[in-house]
């Protein structure tokens, strides 16, 4: 059984970094995975694993811009197209990669995940494939420094979930720097966010934030922007399809933490045969000699 694992999320949101660091953790629990790049205008020096597939093998951003004259953003959903037009070359490259994690570290563009058919299609075609997929979603945790830049970032995360209905987990990237010092009331009230309890909230998001908040601020007093906020905080609460698993870098067992909920969203391994165990390298047993 293949098992792919779509990184997505907005621009910036720590989603290479992330890719990166799953398939370090991989090696090092002796399990397989490889890198996929589906970003065409990603930077192939800052990979620190070679991708084992490569959209700008098959067509970049930089050759789109250049000889068809697009911009960055019409220059992508080119990319996607062709990618969409060529799925055998998908198919072929990813033909020798069994019993693998497949992690694709996809571009940060928010359109591709909330109102363009392109990945949807894509899932469609690695599931014709035989290939178990799941999707993660990256919201970086600097989000809940603002109420509603932090509610319009639960809304797209719902719009691109309903877009691609397939398992899937969100995640509040950058944990590290958010501090939980509940007595810095400067830090407080700047973003509101310090303290456990309160980040408790915004991972499992309540909607009484955006209620209570907009309330206190005079001077916002549109009524129909209130009565809009209102339809919001119904909305999230009548359908709580979204909540958060933090992620600490920083922390080992937090990284740990989301790869077995990744694990246990792809039922992974579930239908294996019992593997033999590994054959012993030498050295493996160095320390006790
Ligand atoms: N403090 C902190 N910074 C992070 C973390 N993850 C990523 N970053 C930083 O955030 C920036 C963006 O990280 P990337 O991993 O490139 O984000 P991305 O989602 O792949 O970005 P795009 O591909 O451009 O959409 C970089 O400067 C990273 O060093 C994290 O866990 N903690
Ligand atoms: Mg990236």
């Amino acid at each position: 059984m293949r098992y792919a694992v779509l990184v997505t999320g907005p621009g910036g949101a720590g989603k290479s970094t992330f890719s990166k660091s799953f398939l370090t953790h991989l090696n090092t629990s002796r399990r397989t995975g490889h890198l996929v790049n589906l970003d065409p205008a990603a930077n192939a020096e800052s990979f620190e694993y070679e991708p084992v597939i490569d959209i700008k093998d098959l067509v970049s951003l930089e050759d789109v811009m250049g000889e068809l004259d697009y911009g960055p953003n019409g220059g992508l959903v080119y990319c996607f197209e062709y990618l969409l037009q060529n799925m055998d070359w998908l198919e072929e490259e990813l033909g020798g990669y069994d019993d693998d994690y497949l992690i694709f570290d996809c571009p940060g563009q928010i359109e591709l995940y909330t109102h363009h058919p392109f990945l949807p299609t894509l899932v469609q075609n690695l599931s014709r494939m035989g290939i178990r997929t799941c999707a993660v979603y990256l919201l970086e945790s600097q989000f809940m420094e603002d109420r509603y830049k932090f509610f319009s970032g639960v809304l797209s995360a719902m719009s691109a979930m309903v877009n691609l209905e397939i398992p899937w987990i969100n995640i509040m990237s950058k944990m590290d720097l958010v501090t939980e010092n509940t007595d810095d009331p400067a830090g407080s009230a700047r973003n509101g966010i310090r303290g456990r309890k309160n980040i408790a909230r915004y991972l499992d998001p309540d909607p009484l934030l955006l209620a209570t908040s907009r309330g206190q601020e005079a001077n916002i007093s549109n009524p129909r922007f209130h009565a809009l906020n209102q339809a919001i905080v119904q909305l999230i609460e009548d359908h709580p399809l979204v909540s958060f698993l933090p992620l600490d870098l920083t922390n080992p067992d937090s990284l740990e933490t989301v790869i077995s909920h990744i694990d246990y969203t792809m039922q992974y391994g579930e239908d294996e045969e019992p593997k033999e165990p590994h054959d012993l390298d030498d050295g493996d047993f160095a320390d006790m000699e």
